[in-house]
């Protein structure tokens, strides 16, 4: 699909939802070498929201945006109405507080147990008190299946328990959005498989913003109310699930079918 990125109205299929997240424009370019080449995309509140595309086309470009990490060249990045560019570095790091992030290996501080990772982020930035913090910290770590486990050290478990701790961690600030950062890196199938029904559980009884950047095409199935495919710089498809994954178009057919033949080459 085309959307005009003069268009400052919600484009696509957020147009009358209510969205929490808002790219207009978005240009980045590393030492001369375009990444970003005007993103426009609207995330819808509520909903799980994948960003597809091939191997270093900017996925993780676009998520370092999202959360206020890198500052785009070009365009805003409007974040619950705030550009975020736009405030003091103090709103910014308000807003950040309502971003919970995933990243790929969990990013678990390797010198606490399960237990203090997932209690970390309470103890820094609220004054709660630690029953308080361990109500919060046992409810999340049995709700990602990890109760029994939370005297272990990261390099006791395995990665896809790796994942679940830090998706717990993610969920302790009661975060209005969610990253995920190749949620599925690493992982055998049917890890993979279990881990995406955990966030579409969690999901379901949390609410919020999920957005997650992936490559995997099962995930995306799985997990998706939405789906946004980025290739060369740009959006190519940004629609329901249902809609992309039965695109006529050659790039989004080939990309989403994970077929040898069609637009996408080796390079
Ligand atoms: N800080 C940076 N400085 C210079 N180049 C960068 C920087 N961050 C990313 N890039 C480049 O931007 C491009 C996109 O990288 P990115 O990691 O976003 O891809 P991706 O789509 O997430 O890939 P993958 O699916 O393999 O993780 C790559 O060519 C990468 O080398």
């Amino acid at each position: 699909m085309t959307i005009d990125t003069t268009e400052q109205q919600f484009a696509g299929p957020a147009a009358g939802l209510e969205t929490t997240i808002n790219l207009r424009d978005v240009r980045k370019a590393f030492n001369g070498s375009v990444v970003l080449d005007g993103v426009t995309l609207d995330f819808v509140d509520d909903a799980i929201t994948t960003v597809l595309g091939p191997s270093g086309t900017g996925k993780s470009v676009l998520l370092k945006h999202i959360v206020g990490l890198l500052e785009p060249d070009h365009g805003e990045v409007k974040v619950f109405g705030s550009d975020i560019w736009k405030v003091s570095e103090e709103e910014r790091y308000e807003l950040r507080k309502r971003f919970g992030v995933l990243f790929q290996d969990g990013a678990l501080f390797g010198s606490m147990n399960l237990y203090d990772n997932v209690a970390f982020p309470l103890r820094k930035h609220t004054d709660k008190s630690e029953k308080e913090i361990r109500e919060i910290v046992m409810s999340h770590l049995s709700e990602v299946g990890l109760e029994t486990a939370i005297d272990k050290a990261p390099n006791e478990i395995s990665g896809g328990m790796r994942k679940r701790a830090g998706f717990a961690r993610a969920l302790v600030m009661r975060p209005d959005v969610v990253l995920f950062d190749e949620p599925d890196s690493g992982l055998d199938p049917v890890r993979t498989k279990l881990l995406c029904q955990l966030i579409s559980e969690v999901h379901r009884e949390h609410g919020g913003t999920y957005i997650v950047i992936t490559h995997d095409i099962p995930s995306a199935e799985t997990l998706s109310d939405y789906v946004a495919v980025l290739w060369k710089g740009k959006i190519q498809q940004y629609s329901a699930a249902d809609v992309a994954f039965s695109s006529g178009d050659p790039f989004v057919r080939q990309f989403l079918g994970g077929h040898a033949e069609g637009p996408l080459g080796m390079d």
